[in-house]
């Protein structure tokens, strides 16, 4: 078990809080300009962030609109306003943007370091505007990747019609008269269900060919 896994004192850690941020127009200060952390500008780029990358070196594929460059090394003074930071350089500068980070109050995604880091980053699923994340809590990411995998399999092609079909009735059930609260679920199953019972049409035996004389 890694050092994430359990406290200094030998009892099992805590588990992580899941929350999905909303990082849109927020900066997020990315640290390293390698392969790791031209994926995570990426990611971070979709969720809507304004990054700010320190890194001497840095891969061509960075240099795009939404990412503000530095070419030197981390200085303590780059984590000023983010919300967010992402140790993604050598393993020492990692620790050091960790410790900063913490120092600061600014929660810090280390990918080499589990025991450092504030955040972890799961393996993700999307689908039709639905987000599912699964993180084992830095013990074993493989296994979070197989668990993405699986999920991604389990999860139906057509979700659009799920979250089309719930919303849908979101808005009903916001007017007065909406059934209560702890009737909702059943019924949005029912809802869903009905989304695949075949119509009247369909099930009728199909009509007889007409004879003409
Ligand atoms: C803490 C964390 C970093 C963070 O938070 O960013 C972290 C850390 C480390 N990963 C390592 C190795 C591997 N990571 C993967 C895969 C993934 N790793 C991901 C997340 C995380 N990895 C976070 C914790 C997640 C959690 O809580 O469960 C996933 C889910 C998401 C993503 O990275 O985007 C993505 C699957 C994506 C998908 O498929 O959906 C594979 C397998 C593979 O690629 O198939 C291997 C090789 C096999 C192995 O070693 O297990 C090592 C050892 C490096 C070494 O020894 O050199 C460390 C460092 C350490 O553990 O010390
Ligand atoms: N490449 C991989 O598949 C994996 C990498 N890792 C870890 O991820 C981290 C990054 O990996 P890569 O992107 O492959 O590395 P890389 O070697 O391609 O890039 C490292 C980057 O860090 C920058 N850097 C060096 N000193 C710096 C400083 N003082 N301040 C700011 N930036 C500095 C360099 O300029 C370079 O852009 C490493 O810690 C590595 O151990 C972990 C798992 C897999």
């Amino acid at each position: 078990m890694s050092a994430a896994a359990r406290t200094d004192a030998g009892a099992p850690a805590p588990e992580p809080f899941p929350a999905f941020l909303k990082l849109a127009g927020r900066e997020v200060l990315v640290v390293g300009g390698g392969k790791v952390a031209a994926g995570k500008v990426d990611a971070l780029l979709a969720a809507g962030a304004r990054v700010r990358l320190v890194a001497p070196e840095l891969r061509p594929e960075l240099e795009r609109d939404g990412v503000e460059r530095l070419r030197r090394p981390f200085e303590p003074r780059d984590l000023d306003g983010a919300w967010l930071a992402v140790a993604a350089a050598t393993p020492e500068v990692n620790r050091e943007v960790s410790r900063c980070a913490e120092a600061r109050r600014v929660f810090v995604n280390a990918v080499d370091d589990p025991s450092n880091a504030s955040v972890y980053l799961g393996g993700v699923v999307r689908r039709d505007g639905v987000t599912v994340a699964v993180s084992t809590g830095g013990r074993a990411p493989a296994l979070a990747g197989l668990l993405r995998e699986a999920l991604e399999a389990l999860l139906p092609s057509d979700l659009s019609r799920w979250t089309a079909e719930a919303g849908r009735l979101r808005d009903l059930w916001r007017r007065p008269g909406a059934p209560p609260l702890a009737e909702r679920r059943p019924l949005l199953l029912e809802a869903l269900n009905r989304l695949y019972a075949p119509r009247r049409d369909e099930a009728a035996p199909p009509a007889a060919p007409e004879v003409h004389p």
